[in-house]
């Protein structure tokens, strides 16, 4: 009795002693400034009660009054700093004009080789030569000069698209995975995919696999990372099904379509392609085993679809979705359209100059259904910001959606208005806070430029062809569809609408032979 009395007085003063310490080194570092005003927390768990789980981040900490001095919130879960960014100031001031420091990604322990095997993708990828480099490429070949040796690419799928809805329009939701999926696979490995099951289902495999674990709390070995020394049979690792299949997933990932190219290159029918480019110029073409550039590239490659597919086909899904919702948006579309191409021909990006309300459509889109609302940063030291302590490790979170959603800048922001891009003489005005929809700082979207034209090219071929309107039910009535509201959409990376179905008919005769006579084209 006596002892574990002195045992649990020993205890209590270990705990207090190492509390005192931490704070006293806590309080030094900060030099007495405080963390940016959250929620009050619980001892050792923090705020991890206050992680939405049924609703989006955006939502819960999108609602804040921006115009006070709250636009920078700070939560702790388990110790660990998350800073919340809901204002374009704070995002500039941190994001972009101090970041470097701002340029990290969180460690995600279930990631790593011996676990989930997705630590290449350069989403997540820390800083560091593989980051750097590869950023540089990607930079370079997306960069808009380079986006036009893109064009006819985009074009000539997006043709083979229109087909595809004129042949089965109901099945349109999978028309744009092909499509989205055909032009990034033959822009990477100069490969033609044939249908959705060809080459992409390891990657959307991984996809639907890692998004499950990125979310705070949402794996507890994220937390506490020393849980992965635990043997996998014990049974709190609910998840390891999953992990061990997301591995093997992740190998073909990038290992089947790279060994395409390499056989095809050693072939001589490579076709030209990022992958054809990067081995040139890295100077492999004469041993295509060259480790560990090799595997750089590989994995650089690898990671273009994987981010790439959900974003771009949610953002190509939510504009069939406006086009139902507002059929005067899509009739004065129609109007600019048959205006420029006499209704001969398919527009072009060549058209863009004079297509300003199909251009304003795109940003629109990016804003209204803004696809990835948070994009998660790391700090790589100690920052100091307007009085507030910002930690080494936190993890920053820009509320893209917050400042896209503000009423004070963009009025009626749930409704889908392109008149938001256009001067008063109808020609486009841009947006500098539009690109948010992208990230900010070092880590923004690459390949936001290729999107922007994607977009538009997809937008302008769909409207000068199709009438898009509500599916009919058996007796002929409009089945009715509404914007689903924003607590409905569950915690994702990239936010995905439930699935909903239309009508997507030619505009006439003369529409329907012009699609027929381009898919053959
Ligand atoms: C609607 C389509 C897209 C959206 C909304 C989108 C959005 C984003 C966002 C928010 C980030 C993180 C930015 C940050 O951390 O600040 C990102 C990163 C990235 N995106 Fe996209 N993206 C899209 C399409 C694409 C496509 C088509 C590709 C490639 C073909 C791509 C490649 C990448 C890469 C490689 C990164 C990582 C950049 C880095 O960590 O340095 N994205 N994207």
């Amino acid at each position: 009795m006596l002892i574990s009395l002195v045992t649990a007085i020993d205890s209590l003063a270990l705990s207090t002693f190492l509390y005192l310490l931490f704070a006293f080194r806590d309080h030094r570092r900060r030099r007495g400034s405080p963390y940016p005003p959250g929620p009050p927390s619980w001892p050792i768990i923090g705020n991890l009660l206050d992680v939405p789980k049924l609703s989006p981040w955006f939502l819960k900490y999108g609602k804040i009054d921006l115009s006070s001095c709250c636009d920078v919130i700070c939560l702790q879960v388990f110790g660990q700093a998350v800073v919340v960014l809901c204002s374009p100031t704070a995002i500039k001031d941190l994001l972009e004009r101090r970041g470097e420091l701002y340029a990290d990604r969180m460690p995600f322990p279930i990631f790593e080789p011996e676990l989930m095997g997705v630590e290449w993708f350069l989403p997540h990828s820390r800083l560091g030569k593989y980051w750097r480099e590869g950023r540089k490429l990607l930079d370079r070949s997306f960069r808009p000069s380079a986006i036009a040796l893109h064009r006819g690419l985009i074009e000539e799928k997006t043709r083979v698209f229109l087909g595809q809805l004129l042949a089965t329009p109901n099945a349109f939701r999978e028309h744009i995975e092909l499509l989205q999926g055909k032009i990034v696979m033959r822009l990477t490995y100069g490969y033609d995919l044939k249908d959705n099951d060809d080459m992409l289902v390891p990657p959307r495999g991984v996809v639907n696999i890692t998004k499950q674990f990125m979310l705070p709390g949402a794996a507890l070995v994220n937390d506490l990372p020393f849980l992965r020394h635990l043997p996998s049979w014990v049974p709190w690792f609910k998840y390891e099904p999953l992990v061990s299949q997301c591995r093997e997933l992740a190998w073909r990932t990038k290992n089947e379509p790279f060994d395409f190219v390499r056989n095809s290159m050693r072939a001589g029918t490579a076709v030209p392609s990022l992958a054809t480019e990067y081995l040139q110029e890295a100077d492999l073409l004469s041993d295509l085993d060259s480790q560990p550039r090799m595997q750089d590239i590989k994995d650089l490659l690898g990671s273009l679809f994987i981010a790439g597919s959900d974003t771009t086909t949610a953002a190509m899904y939510s504009l069939f979705l406006a086009l139902i919702l507002y059929p005067e948006v899509q009739k004065r579309a129609q109007a600019e359209l048959d205006a420029v191409s006499s209704r001969d021909r398919l527009p072009t990006y060549d058209d863009k100059p004079r297509l300003p309300y199909i251009e304003a459509m795109s940003k629109e889109l990016m804003r209204w259904q803004m696809v990835t609302p948070l994009g998660p940063h790391a700090t790589t030291d100690d920052d100091f910001y307007r009085g507030y302590f910002i930690p080494k490790g936190a993890a920053v979170i820009t509320n893209g959606w917050a400042v896209l959603h503000n009423p004070e800048l963009y009025p009626d922001p749930e409704a889908f208005n392109p008149d938001r891009f256009l001067n008063e003489d109808g020609t486009f005005r841009d947006d500098p806070m539009i690109p948010l929809a992208f990230g900010a700082g070092r880590r923004i979207c690459p390949a936001r430029h290729f999107v922007d034209t994607t977009l538009f090219i997809v937008t302008a071929s769909v409207l000068s062809v199709f009438n898009v309107t509500k599916a009919k039910d058996k007796d002929g009535n409009d089945i009715p569809v509404a914007v689903p509201p924003l607590e409905s959409i569950l915690p994702d990376i990239a936010i995905q609408l439930p699935k909903f179905g239309c009508s997507i008919t030619p505009r006439d005769k003369v529409a329907e032979d012009l699609i027929r006579a381009s898919a053959l084209a």
